[in-house]
């Protein structure tokens, strides 16, 4: 489990988190989604060990989040930075020998999935490719928790919401959990077991889809709108 307890995060003077309080189980797909700007990829590297909360606690499985906590994670960042003179195989090897976690074997079956080259140089591949190279990265680990930023940049719309189908096959929720943050919530929404919502570093919700959809009648895109809303008037009032 992942647990955030009055958690901020200040960059400089700037508030880019403001006291989150939140618990992130295993066997669940987590969205977090926001306007740009709300904060969205500061709780994400929050909660990998990769920035330190300015005021709260973070664990991971009872540990405090560091740098010790992020064997628990696997993280994908929003950012291109994979090693362009690697080939994807020397990638798998490379993973291979820095994470105790990698499963190459899965590696080779979601590139197969993914239908890429693994004699390709990351270099030479295009935007989208280098994308689906990370995903393969990350969701080759059999850490408790994947934590994806923005997956789906630089993929093409058709085929967005079949991959995320297809990959949710290599994720054990036995004893896995995916948070993942976007701005495609159409094609996310089937596979989302959560949705978190984010405005200006503040969590405004954290509800389960089905109960959305089947009590409230509403796509996640119209929860998060009413959410925002309702700030919006509870500010004027
Ligand atoms: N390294 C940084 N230094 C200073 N301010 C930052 C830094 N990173 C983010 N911020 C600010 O913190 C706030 C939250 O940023 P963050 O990237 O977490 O939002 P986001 O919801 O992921 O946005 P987007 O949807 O555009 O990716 C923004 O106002 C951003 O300008």
């Amino acid at each position: 489990m992942i647990k955030l307890e009055e958690v901020h995060k200040k960059y400089w003077v700037y508030p880019a988190i403001k006291d989150i309080t939140l618990s992130l189980e295993i066997g669940r797909i987590f969205g977090i989604i926001g306007e740009n700007g709300s904060g969205k990829s500061t709780l994400l590297r929050l909660m990998a060990g990769l920035l330190k909360p300015t005021k709260g606690v973070i664990t991971i499985n009872g540990e405090v989040a560091s740098r010790q906590t992020r064997k628990h994670v696997a993280y994908l960042s929003d950012q291109d930075y994979y090693f362009p003179y690697f080939t994807i195989e020397e990638l798998i090897q490379y993973y291979h020998s820095q994470f105790s976690d990698f499963d190459s074997i899965k590696a080779k079956s979601i590139i197969d999935f993914l239908s890429l080259e693994p004699t390709a140089k990351i270099g030479h591949l295009s935007k989208g490719n280098r994308g689906r190279v990370k995903m393969v990265m990350t969701l080759s680990r059999n850490a408790p928790f994947l934590i994806l930023d923005e997956p789906f940049s630089g993929l093409d719309p058709m085929v967005r919401k079949s991959i995320l189908q297809g990959l949710i096959q290599f994720v054990d929720l036995s004893r896995q959990s995916v948070i993942l943050t976007t701005h495609e919530l159409k094609e996310v929404e089937s596979v989302l077991d959560v949705a978190i919502v984010l405005k200006e570093g503040k969590l405004m919700g954290r509800k389960p889809v089905e109960q959305i959809r089947e009590e409230q009648k509403m796509s996640i895109l119209e929860w998060m709108e009413n959410l925002y809303q309702e700030e919006r008037e509870s500010m004027k009032a």
